[in-house]
């Protein structure tokens, strides 16, 4: 287990990290997800030991290794980093790069752990040339090699994807995938893009300013996000403004929403509110349909007109403007293109629905 427990972090006089806690089971992969400056990479740093924090500790399989001025040596923690430039030393060969850590071992040994990890990461035939002579997505797998070799508990990546072409970037998550199952190493992965870190987390841990926000497996985030803005990172596009009024049923909420009352199940509001309250109601462009959902019951319904209707690769993007409030907007993918203009209904599940505070 690793632990960060209540750790904080200030930079001249600035809290750049505030009791920030949280646990990672051996074995698991955290994803550090949140925008920039929020602190995510000084929580790897002070994990690593390039760092020492201002409260709070770090507790590492049940050791104590970091804690207010004092901290044990990054060397001598059982951990390694793969930074977001990747760091290779330009003058040594790959098979070098990755065996430097290793060199307490006699050569034989030395050979045969540096050719099993160059296997592990297909860069086998890439043994002798030198950092300037590969692509970024080799180095990216020699520098995961080189952090792999000297068996470390702790894995740690800082937005290791963040160089890498898009096509590349979304192959490589899915070896990441593998190869941290395959691994079984504690990871902690720092990332801005949550999509990318759903790929592979067991822990999604979403922070913002210094603090988290939320956290949990992907799948119990995305579905209930505790914010308007964890909702927004989750893909829940669509925004509409609406106001409570009184339900007949405890276990249901009514909103209005330009004139028109839609039913969502209580537990879609984030928060207590009582009738009047102003709300914001999110849903994923995905689970808003124009045709109903067949054998589907109860789905509510929202009258609009089409405002734009943008083509986006695959399907068309579509505005709707609900009712005369200008704030009431709602955006849908749709396999057909739509005239500006046009009057149509829209149908999504209740549950499908995320409700937030409006303040
Ligand atoms: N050594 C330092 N001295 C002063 N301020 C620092 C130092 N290191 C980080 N900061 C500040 O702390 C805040 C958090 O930085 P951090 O690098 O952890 O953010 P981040 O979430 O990793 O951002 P990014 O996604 O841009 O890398 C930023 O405002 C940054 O300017």
């Amino acid at each position: 287990m690793l632990t960060l427990d209540a750790l904080s972090r200030n930079f001249n006089g600035q809290t750049v990290l505030n009791a920030v806690s949280l646990d990672v089971p051996q074995g698991q992969v955290a994803c550090i997800v949140g925008p920039s400056g929020c602190g995510k990479s000084t929580i790897l740093r002070l994990v690593a030991g390039l760092d020492v924090p201002d409260g709070g500790r770090i507790v590492l399989a049940g050791t104590e290794i970091s804690r207010p001025g004092w901290a044990v040596e990054a060397r001598k923690r059982r951990l390694n980093m793969v930074f977001q430039d990747y760091a290779l030393w330009p003058h040594m060969r790959v098979a070098q790069i990755v065996g430097y850590g290793l060199r307490h071992l006699t050569r034989a040994e030395r050979d045969a752990r540096v050719t099993a990890l160059l296997d592990q990461m297909q860069i086998s035939a890439l043994a002798d040339r030198l950092p300037s002579q590969i692509s970024g997505g080799q180095q990216q797998r020699v520098a995961i090699a080189r952090a792999l070799a000297t068996d470390p508990d702790v894995l740690l990546l800082d937005e290791p994807l963040s160089n890498l072409d898009v096509q590349l970037r979304l192959d490589m998550r899915m070896e990441f995938a593998d190869l941290f199952a395959r691994v079984g190493k504690t990871v902690l992965y720092v990332t801005h893009d949550p999509l990318e870190a759903c790929s592979f987390a067991d822990l999604l841990v979403v922070m913002r300013a210094g603090e988290i926000e939320q956290s949990g497996a992907p799948q119990d985030l995305f579905a209930r996000p505790r914010s308007a803005w964890i909702a927004t990172l989750a893909g829940y596009d669509t925004r509409m403004a609406g106001h409570l009024i009184p339900s007949p049923d405890p276990a249901e909420i009514v909103v209005v929403i330009a004139d028109q009352p839609v039913t969502l199940p209580r537990s879609a509001l984030a928060c207590e509110a009582q009738p009047g309250t102003s709300v914001t109601v999110m849903l994923h462009p995905g689970s808003i349909r124009l045709e109903p959902t067949p054998g589907a019951m109860g789905e509510n319904r929202l009258q609009g007109r089409v405002r734009r209707c943008l083509f986006e690769g695959r399907d068309w993007r579509v505005t709707l403007g609900l009712g005369s409030a200008a704030d009431a907007t709602l955006s849908l993918m749709s396999p057909r293109r739509l005239a500006e203009g046009e009057q149509v209904e829209i149908l999504f599940p209740p549950e499908a629905a995320v409700v937030f505070r409006r303040d």
